[in-house]
């Protein structure tokens, strides 16, 4: 439904026909972001049990291997576990929340981070250890951004646990941001989903991008960024089920299913 109608019912699929229709013509060449957790995959209990469907999978490579579509998936995850999880090739896996590109070739790009921040990373983690790690939360490693998990953990402990993990995560110079049942902690420079997206369409896609059919699917507050980057210019969906939720989105929809069925509607158009 349109990101400001609090009234349409949740329980049909969204009307892609309408949404989609006068923007992406059928031959239009498009550029598709995606996003992985909540978006391409249900959340789980924890990250290494997502999966993406079948289906899912199989209408993303018809659509990558159409010739008529830039796909690029951007994630919170390290850029090598995202990839794992997908398991395309024609595909500009980005990962660590736009820090780090691998290109289907095999070449990566990697945002530099000062020395003095990435020095204090394990630091931190062994804080976060010491100090937050019990109850059943944990700390995923990413190698230059970490995410302290809670998801699994007694729910009395959550509040304390995940304000005294972003008063850790901030003490060593990182960035703090909240998640789905998680603390995210990133380093402090400039850079997000959004900065990510507008140097892969930029770079590879296209450098006049904003003059072409431009897609993106998210359902956090870090898809946020690249839903601001193409505003006016392409169309965005967040993927919620909250009526009220404020979004940078064109549109929201309420599900993983949803963005299947987004799938199959631009594969239709490309294939
Ligand atoms: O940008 P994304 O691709 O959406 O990645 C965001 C984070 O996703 C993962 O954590 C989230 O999904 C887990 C699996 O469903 C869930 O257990 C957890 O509660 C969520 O926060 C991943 O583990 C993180 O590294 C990503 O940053």
């Amino acid at each position: 439904w349109p990101a400001n109608d609090k009234h349409a019912s949740d329980m049909s699929q969204p009307d892609f026909d309408q949404y989609l229709g006068d923007y992406l013509k059928p031959g239009d060449t498009v550029a598709l972001l995606l996003d992985y957790d909540g978006t391409l995959a249900e959340l789980t209990s924890h990250p290494n049990l997502t999966q993406m469907s079948d289906e899912m999978r199989e209408s993303l490579r018809n659509i990558a291997n159409s010739g008529k579509a830039f796909v690029s998936v951007i994630s919170g995850r390290d850029v090598d576990g995202v990839k794992e999880k997908i398991g395309i090739n024609n595909i500009i896996y980005s990962g660590n929340h736009g820090l780090e590109v691998l290109y289907p070739n095999g070449t990566r790009h990697n945002q530099g981070i000062p020395k003095d921040v990435a020095d204090n990373f394990d630091k931190m983690i062994d804080h976060l250890n010491r100090e937050v790690v019990h109850h059943g939360s944990w700390v995923e490693n990413k190698r230059v951004s970490i995410t302290f998990h809670f998801r699994e953990a007694e729910q009395k402990y959550v509040p304390e646990m995940a304000a005294r993990a972003k008063e850790i995560i901030e003490s060593y110079g990182y960035r703090a941001n909240p998640a789905h049942a998680s603390v995210e902690g990133k380093p402090p420079i400039q850079w997000n989903k959004g900065l990510a997206a507008e140097y892969i369409l930029g770079s590879s896609f296209d450098p006049n991008w904003r003059t072409r059919k431009v897609l993106f699917a998210g359902d956090d507050t870090t898809d946020e960024d690249v839903m601001k980057m193409i505003k006016g210019t392409g169309r965005s969906f967040r993927v919620t089920k909250d009526k009220d939720l404020v979004t940078n989105a064109d549109y929201k929809i309420p599900s993983v299913d949803a963005v299947y069925h987004l799938l199959k509607w631009i594969e239709s158009r490309v294939v």
